[in-house]
């Protein structure tokens, strides 16, 4: 009689490097490709419950979005509020303004902006060191209190918050030549916005804070909106293994992404795989952002995330990025530090952690736009 054993190897890892307003951190990936996501990894959580006059209710759902937040750091989210409508006007408009020859849409070329805001073309953006650059194409607009739906008294907005309103006028202006372009936008982003403050409550709730611990702190938040728009992938690209968009976190607290039918979002789980965030009709993906994870002393994880658009069409999406008023100062929650858990993180407003990475990331393209330059001419020398 013969016994067999089998031995198995356990699956290679890579290191994935990623950009941080504080040096590069890496992460272990294992080498085995990507597979669609699990309910339980990233589930479907009904948020009916966020407008429940009960409180049980409003409890009941940040006990399910604390588990999500704790786990992969992704939800996906039905029964949000946001019309339909709403959404697909703001997809309209997002095809609208990409489908544009180049000399229209690079009238709203972020080199014109102060604050980041605009349209960035296809290959100009660069986010993950170890990857290609983004092929896609992008274009930005962020948080302006003309337009934000809450009422206000524009002559009441605080000195100290004022060097942080990053909106600007020039995306709308040149955007005109779009029938009801700026119109259709905005009521998506006021959509988004509403939903973040009332969403923002939830995970007070999870981190066991009063309910309106962040309603002052997010009176002129970071709300950034932002259409992505991923072109078919060329042979060339998928041969260089060519990214959408590299692996990154987001930087605020949440971001609402909504995303279209076609895939292509992964997110690294909490074992070091890539899983698939399976488009899934109706629904918005959550996940939280640095800042969030910051506050909550790393109990929220903000998770790596990448595009690969591999289908036969393109593709897009509509982020909606989500945080703290930017002059808000603020470190660890009390309660999510303890004895044995002491705070990791120094207060730092969340405009300067944005303005870190926008900065980072805007040098080093510059960098690699600037060596692939000189690269033909030190041929020319070498030969
Ligand atoms: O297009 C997507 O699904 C993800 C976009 C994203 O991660 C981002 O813009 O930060
Ligand atoms: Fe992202």
């Amino acid at each position: 009689m013969s016994t067999t054993t089998t031995i198995t190897t356990p699956p290679t890892t890579s290191k994935l490097e990623l950009r941080t307003a504080y040096g590069p951190v890496y992460r272990d990936v294992l080498n085995t490709p990507p597979r669609d996501c699990t309910a339980a990894e990233i589930p479907i959580i009904d948020l009916s419950r966020l407008y429940s006059e009960k409180l049980e209710d409003r409890k009941a759902l940040a006990t399910d979005i604390r588990a999500a937040a704790i786990n992969t750091g992704f939800f996906y989210i039905k029964n949000h509020g946001i019309e339909k409508q709403t959404i697909a006007d703001a997809k309209k408009q997002l095809l609208a303004f990409f489908k544009q020859p180049m000399e229209d849409k690079m009238k709203i070329s972020q080199q014109f902006s102060k604050y980041y805001n605009g349209y960035k073309g296809p290959r100009q953006t660069f986010i993950s060191p170890g990857e290609s650059v983004d092929v896609k194409e992008s274009m930005g607009w962020r948080y302006d209190p003309r337009y934000d739906p809450d009422t206000k008294d524009l002559n009441a907005i605080p000195e100290e918050v004022k060097p942080w309103i990053r909106g600007e006028e020039f995306v709308w202006e040149g955007t005109s030549q779009l029938p009801g372009f700026k119109e259709e936008v905005l009521r998506y982003w006021s959509s988004c916005l509403t939903l973040a403050r009332k969403l923002v409550k939830i995970f007070a709730l999870s981190l066991n804070i009063p309910e309106d611990y962040f309603d002052s702190r997010t009176t002129y938040p970071g709300a950034d909106g932002v259409f992505n728009y991923y072109p078919v992938t060329t042979e060339e690209e998928k041969e260089n293994n060519s990214v959408g968009l590299g692996s990154h976190t987001d930087l605020q607290l949440f971001t609402l992404l909504w995303q279209d039918m076609i895939g292509g979002l992964q997110v690294l789980n909490k074992d070091g795989q890539w899983i698939k965030a399976v488009p899934v009709e109706g629904t918005i993906v959550v996940n939280i952002g640095d800042f969030m994870m910051r506050l909550c002393n790393d109990i929220y994880k903000s998770t790596v995330h990448r595009v690969y658009n591999r289908a036969q069409v393109e593709r897009v999406s509509m982020p909606f990025f989500f945080g703290l008023n930017f002059n808000c100062v603020e470190g660890v929650i009390p309660s999510c530090a303890s004895e044995k858990n002491p705070p990791k993180y120094e207060a730092m407003s969340c405009g300067d952690w944005c303005q870190l990475r926008f900065k980072l990331e805007n040098d080093e393209m510059k960098k690699r736009l600037a060596s692939e330059a000189q690269a033909p001419s030190a041929l020319i020398v070498a030969a």
